[in-house]
């Protein structure tokens, strides 16, 4: 059975979930390798070895000493050596680049934003807002597969996770960009957005000053906070939290979106949660086109009802 490497995500040798998500999918197709890039591999091996990666390639910490085009080189060198029949990343802003150089470079062609794949690696996006899907595939070559976080159900299956060193010869071109200095972004204690299976998210309707009810109740479920980019746009949030089309793209279980309007901008960014609740007060407003389940009321009421009655089940 052929190959499908997984770029593995991971934070000091901690695998995210996004990973075992790609490895699922992988399995479909082929048989998993993930490929490491960096330290702390021995520590994330179990991790993949649970979600069924044969093989674990290991690429020196070097790689990441500049942007993005090392990865895409050692990925196409791999999926030429191993005659690979997929290679799979996750969706994130850096990887859907490392996603495009490797296909240029294997002379095939890329899919991005990615909510399904079959096992033909025909892939499935969600599009217009989440008006239309469609489906793409990859004509020529090797195709490289941009997936989106919480898109897949991670399914556990032991895997070899054999270990096996490897590295790329450098172009030139590939270190033209340094990095010169990395700053963790502060986070807190709640989940990564684009990786949360729960995002509560508030609009322009919270108003200044007043995002603790977003944040108690996303709290109560364990989940990220969003935000539109009216609210960011106001300075109410920073802006790393901004959901939508020039913001973050979210496809969480549950999507809370309170005091959103539910503007094209932002559904671009959410559409694809896969249960979506809005509170709103205004019963026209287009979020509830969307919405599973909606409330039509006042969110400084109805959300702290919610928290309360979260916390009281717990
Ligand atoms: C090029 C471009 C890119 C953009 N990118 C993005 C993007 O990435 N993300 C994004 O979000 N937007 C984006 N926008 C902006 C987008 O068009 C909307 O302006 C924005 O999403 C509106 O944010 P909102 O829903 O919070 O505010 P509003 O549209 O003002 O809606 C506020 C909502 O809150 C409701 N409300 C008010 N008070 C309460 C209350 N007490 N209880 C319950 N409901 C209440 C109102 O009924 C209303 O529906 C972009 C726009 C452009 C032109």
């Amino acid at each position: 059975m052929a190959e499908v490497l997984v770029l593995v995500d991971h934070v000091d040798g901690e695998v995210k979930k996004v990973t075992t998500e790609l490895l699922t999918a992988a399995r479909r197709i082929g048989e998993p390798s993930a490929v490491w890039v960096g330290d702390g591999a021995e520590n994330g091996k179990a991790a993949l070895a649970e979600f069924g990666a044969e093989k674990v390639y290991t690429a020196p910490a070097e790689l990441n000493d500049y942007v993005v085009a090392p990865t895409a080189e050692l990925l196409a060198k791999l999926a030429q050596d191993k005659g690979a029949a997929a290679v799979l990343v996750s969706a994130t802003a850096a990887n859907k680049e490392i996603a495009g150089r490797t296909a240029v470079k294997l002379g095939s062609g890329v899919l991005t934003d990615v909510v399904d794949v079959t096992a033909e690696v025909v892939t499935e996006h969600s599009i217009f807002g989440g008006a239309t899907v469609t489906h793409g595939r990859v004509k020529a070559g090797v195709p490289v597969v941009a997936v989106r976080p919480n898109s897949v159900v991670p399914e556990a299956a032991s895997g070899a996770a054999a270990e096996e060193a490897v590295s790329v010869d450098l172009s030139d071109a590939a270190k033209g960009a340094k990095v010169v200095e990395r700053v963790v972004e502060e986070q807190g204690e709640r989940p990564e957005l684009t990786e949360a299976a729960v995002v509560v998210s508030g609009g322009r309707g919270v108003g200044e000053g007043k995002f603790g009810v977003v944040e108690e109740l996303a709290d109560t479920l364990g989940a990220a906070v969003g935000a539109s980019r009216a609210v960011v746009d106001s300075g109410w949030y920073p802006n790393q939290f901004q959901v939508g089309q020039t913001g973050k793209t979210v496809s969480p279980n549950l999507y809370i979106a309170l005091g959103i309007s539910g503007a094209i901008q932002h559904r671009a960014g959410m559409q694809t949660a896969k249960n979506i609740i809005a509170v709103n007060k205004d019963p026209e407003a287009p979020i509830f086109e969307l919405a599973d389940f909606g409330v039509v009321g006042d969110l400084h009421t109805v959300a702290p009802q919610l928290t309360e009655e979260i916390n009281k089940r717990k």
